[in-house]
């Protein structure tokens, strides 16, 4: 799979915004916002196209955090495997509004629905919530949905790579 961007927007009130996607991959599982690459997109580029197509938010590239890379890896099925991106977004403007493709609603932490997400959010997103930045493999389980490993190491901060693009671009286009 071509490499993703995922963001989380969060309010002023610490309330993180979630989506319950109506179709395609993750469809029915609350995630944040986001989307594959696009050939010759930056990651920011395309994080902030998919969270207006997706949310009717608005961002700058400027204003995302980015604070984790993840790869997910799927033994079982090869061309689920992809590197994602995932951004913090505390600054933006617009009207969140239901999408052909999610159904945003607002969370409190305390509240984010972790049992209706990917296996493996409810590990790593606490973690970023705490200001923690994250980088590694998450290996999923011959289900496809189950989690079988991750080895996520802490990072002072998270550069995106555009080269990680071109050449994940190269081989699984
Ligand atoms: C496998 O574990 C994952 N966990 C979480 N929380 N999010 C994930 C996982 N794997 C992928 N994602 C995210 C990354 C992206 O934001 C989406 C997948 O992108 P999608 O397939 O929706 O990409 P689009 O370009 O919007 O899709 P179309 O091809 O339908 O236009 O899920």
């Amino acid at each position: 799979m071509r490499p993703t961007t995922l963001v989380f927007p969060i309010d002023e009130d610490n309330r993180i915004l979630l989506g319950r996607k109506k179709r395609g991959f993750g469809a029915d599982k609350y995630n944040g916002f986001g989307g594959k690459l696009n050939p010759g997109e930056s990651f920011r580029a395309c994080a902030v196209r998919e969270l207006f197509e997706e949310s009717g938010l608005s961002a700058r590239e400027e204003d995302l955090e980015c604070v984790a890379l993840f790869d997910f890896q799927f033994p079982f099925d090869e061309s689920l495997t992809h590197v994602s991106y995932v951004y913090f977004l505390r600054t933006f403007t617009g009207i969140v509004a239901e999408t052909d493709e999610m159904e945003p609603h607002w969370f409190k932490p305390e509240d984010v629905p972790y049992a209706h997400m990917w296996d493996g959010d409810r590990r790593w997103l606490p973690m970023l919530l705490e200001n923690k930045k994250l980088k590694g493999p998450i290996v999923f389980a011959r289900d496809n949905s189950t989690v079988d490993k991750m080895d996520l190491t802490a990072m002072e901060s998270v550069m995106e790579s555009e080269h990680l693009a071109r050449i994940d671009l190269y081989i699984n286009e």
